[in-house]
């Protein structure tokens, strides 16, 4: 591995808004492979559930190669969520709250939680009738895709990754998993919001409770590890202005291709789909101030003082791109 790139990963240990799209540069596009295993390796989960290193490179090369080249969706996306959810974890608020076992499938579910998306809604998949909208009754229809996928593909010769756990820890960790990647649904996202104002609302009413995570809530804990992967999977408008407005520019191109289909299937374009009718600034502050800021604006009420830095780039980002509409 060459120096930059060794530098680089190193770096995702305690950064927020490492260049994810350097890392895929220099890694022959397997950035996922080279930061999951090295962020596995450095909280030594690895060797707390005796997971040979082989079993779990070959688990999540497998799972990278399964994720599509969409222009968004893609192994890149994934490993920013993995990234950034390593780094939320590691916020005083949540020092001694989770168990190895919690942060293993909260990183987990980061790092399959899009495997194989097509590149296209929720919605889309339902009005063409496709297959996955068929098996799954058209509810979370791609997030139940990708977590059956994922668990498939650790019966792939030599992927078991979980062989090691015993019958109680595989049956938590599996639920942990499939609740976390079913609750990166966006139909979710206002229960999100919900769930956080009445753990904040909680913290500050119990103003004795010193930390504000009860360890033995098994039932929030969940709930947060929910909420910390859906806000990292939310996070491009947090994140350093060149990366946010590479995002940008890849989430655009994806919808503007779905809506390339659905004018080539004679269907109604989806909101933010039109190329030919688009303002990219404008839908981008309205997903800040409707989505991402609500969300982000009580979760890092949840987390100070940590957030308060990334927050500050959420502002920064939104006054820059309102300079440009
Ligand atoms: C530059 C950005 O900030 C792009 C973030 C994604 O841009 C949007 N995402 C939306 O919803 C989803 C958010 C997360 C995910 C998905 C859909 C499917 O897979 B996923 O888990 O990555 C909606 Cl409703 C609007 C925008 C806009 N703009
Ligand atoms: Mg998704
Ligand atoms: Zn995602």
């Amino acid at each position: 591995m060459n120096i930059f790139l060794a530098q680089l990963i190193e770096s995702t240990n305690d950064t927020w808004g490492v260049d994810l799209f350097e890392v895929d540069a220099l890694s022959n596009h397997r950035p996922l492979t080279h930061v999951a295993l090295h962020l596995f390796k450095q909280r030594n989960i690895l060797k707390q559930f005796q997971i040979r290193e082989l079993t779990f490179f070959k688990f999540i090369s497998a799972i990278e190669a399964k994720y599509r080249n969409n222009p968004y969706h893609n192994n890149i996306h994934a490993t920013d969520v993995l990234q950034a959810s390593h780094h939320m974890l590691n916020f005083s608020v949540f020092k001694n709250v989770f168990t190895e076992l919690e942060v293993f499938a909260a990183l987990f579910a980061a790092a399959v939680h899009d495997v194989d998306h097509p590149g296209v809604t929720n919605q889309y998949l339902i009005n063409t009738n496709s297959d996955l909208a068929i098996l799954y009754n058209d509810e979370s229809v791609l997030e139940n895709h990708h977590v059956t996928l994922a668990f498939q593909t650790l019966s792939t010769e030599g992927c078991d990754v979980l062989s090691t756990l015993n019958r109680k820890q595989h049956q938590m960790f599996r639920k942990m998993v499939i609740s976390v990647v079913l609750a990166t649904d966006m139909s979710k996202h206002i229960q999100h919001i919900g769930h956080l104002k009445t753990m904040v609302e909680i913290r500050r009413l119990s103003s004795s409770a010193s930390s504000i995570i009860d360890p033995e809530n098994a039932e929030d804990k969940l709930q947060i590890l929910q909420s910390l992967v859906h806000c990292s999977d939310l996070s491009n408008p947090l994140k350093p202005l060149n990366l946010y407005l590479q995002w940008t520019d890849r989430i655009m191109e994806e919808f503007f291709r779905q809506g390339d289909l659905e004018k080539s299937l004679n269907l109604e374009v989806s909101p933010l789909c039109d190329r030919e009718n688009s303002n990219i600034c404008k839908s981008q502050m309205g997903f800040i101030d409707y989505v991402v800021h609500p969300l982000w604006e009580i979760w890092s009420r949840l987390t100070q003082p940590d957030c308060q830095p990334i927050m500050d780039i959420l502002e920064s980002n939104r006054v820059w791109i309102a300079s440009q509409v």
